[in-house]
């Protein structure tokens, strides 16, 4: 849907929520102490009977013509990596093989076999085959057509299309980059004007939207940010109006909503969760606030403790106006936006990524949003949804856990570094495992992805 056509909510609409989530609030305070205790533990069994259920399940219908595979088993692989849990290998062999079968000649995968390939079902596959890990899975990726699939969805305005004949649009370039980025095939030719067009996405809110002239949109925002973080463009943006528009993102009820006057909704715990620790790792950087990603800045035990944590150095002193100076000078100025001190090889921009610190606590409440996920959006059944009210599905499932994992990892300075208790809500065996966010894959998934295409 075009994110410009939006209806903004009735205040009925908005009160009906409200009044749902604020009752479920209320009867979890009325619960005996060991009801609460269940009410806000991850139901780890029931989710993984649901998910590897529901992989069995596209193993029977892997014959129906639906454009929607690859990302099921994205949403169902990455879910069940979120939870530590593994496939049995037939399970796997078959999601390797179909997902084979989904790869066009020419390059690029479709939604099903014999589909037209496109980028969004690309990365799906991708990140799947990752997300699966293993020799038979990453060795299955043919990366040459991959590459050359990119290049034919490459346009003049450096945006990507969708597919052939289909939209250029803040998605397709994500999706493009990422995978190029993880498959270590990302070059000057997919990066050219890269930057230009997602800039011309953002919009006087702050966020980012789809195309020129749409609404800024938490789903096209972390597609945006971590766009151009992974091209090195990042100082580009507006990071102060992003951060401003972000913040007033979380609403009462605690979860976040994808635009402003809209409902809040459990996939954006992972779209505006993801925007927030992107920005944690960057926005500091560019303000000026400390010297550069390669220096030293935080404390031994790197867990920040509060959000006026972040450390001084001598940069620190000029606050908000060097933040002004530096974006200016950079924003419409390709020139100046990458970091002298930053690697040249494209490749290794996500990766070192993850050794940059978050000098910032989180620019939202992740006990909040903890509490909006385990308590409105799980169902103690298996899966997790939009909302009280609505059904289970794949897709809210994979981005509800996403965004819990980067609730509990949103004072780790190091990513990844084991949280303090204080940051899990619920028992500390809620704790997931943690992603790389600019991909959305697990670290480790991520890791051995890395190792495998930096060395074939
Ligand atoms: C990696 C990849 C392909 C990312 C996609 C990012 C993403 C979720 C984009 C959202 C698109 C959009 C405008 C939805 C609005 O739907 P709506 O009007 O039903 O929802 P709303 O009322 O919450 O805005
Ligand atoms: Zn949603």
């Amino acid at each position: 849907m075009d994110s410009s056509t939006s209806v903004t909510v009735t205040q009925k609409e908005q009160m009906m929520v409200e009044q749902q989530v604020f009752q479920i609030y209320s009867l979890f305070a009325d619960l005996p102490p060991n009801s609460q205790s269940f009410m806000l533990e991850i139901q780890r069994d029931s989710h993984i009977d649901y998910l590897t259920n529901g992989l069995r399940g596209l193993g029977s219908s892997f014959c129906v013509l639906d454009a929607n595979r690859p990302w099921l088993c994205y949403w169902i692989l990455h879910s069940l990596a979120l939870l530590e849990e593994s496939i049995d290998e037939e399970l796997e062999n078959n999601a390797i093989d179909f997902l084979s079968r989904c790869e066009d000649p020419n390059g690029g995968y479709g939604g099903g076999p014999g589909q037209m390939p496109h980028l969004a079902t690309t990365y799906a596959a991708i990140n799947s085959l990752i997300s699966l890990g293993g020799h038979s899975s990453l060795s299955s990726i043919n990366r040459d057509s991959v590459y050359s699939f990119l290049r034919q969805m490459k346009q003049p305005n450096g945006g990507f299309r969708m597919h052939d004949g289909g939209e250029v649009d803040v998605r397709a370039c994500y999706t493009a980059i990422s995978v190029a980025s993880i498959l270590n095939i990302l070059d000057e030719r997919l990066v050219e004007h890269v930057g230009d067009f997602i800039l011309s996405c953002q919009t006087h809110e702050g966020g980012i939207a789809g195309e020129p002239g749409s609404e800024a949109h938490g789903g096209y925002t972390y597609c945006g940010i971590a766009t151009m973080i992974l091209i090195n463009e990042v100082r580009r943006l507006d990071v102060a109006a992003l951060l401003d528009w972000v913040v007033f993102r979380q609403g009462i009820e605690c979860g976040f909503q994808g635009r402003v006057n809209k409902l809040v909704d459990g996939c954006y715990s992972f779209w505006q969760g993801g925007v927030s620790a992107l920005l944690q790792r960057s926005y500091p950087i560019i303000s000026g606030l400390v010297a550069s990603e390669s220096e030293e800045y935080s404390d031994a035990d790197s867990t920040l403790s509060a959000t006026s944590d972040i450390p001084e150095c001598e940069h620190a002193a000029t606050g908000g106006s060097s933040l002004q100076g530096d974006n200016e000078a950079c924003h419409n100025n390709p020139e100046g936006a990458r970091d002298p001190s930053a690697p040249t090889n494209l490749n290794d921009v996500g990766h070192n990524f993850l050794e940059w610190k978050a000098s910032m606590g989180p620019p939202f409440n992740p006990m909040a949003l903890q509490q909006y996920i385990l308590l409105c959006s799980q169902l103690q059944e298996g899966g997790f949804r939009d909302k009280p009210g609505k059904s289970r599905d794949f897709y809210h499932t994979c981005y509800c856990l996403s965004g819990l994992s980067a609730c509990q990892y949103s004072w780790s300075g190091d990513l990844g570094s084991q949280p303090a208790p204080q940051a899990i809500l619920g028992p500390y065996s809620n704790l997931l495992e943690p992603i790389h966010p600019l991909y959305n894959i697990v670290l480790k998934k991520y890791h051995e992805a890395r190792d495998f295409f930096s060395s074939t």
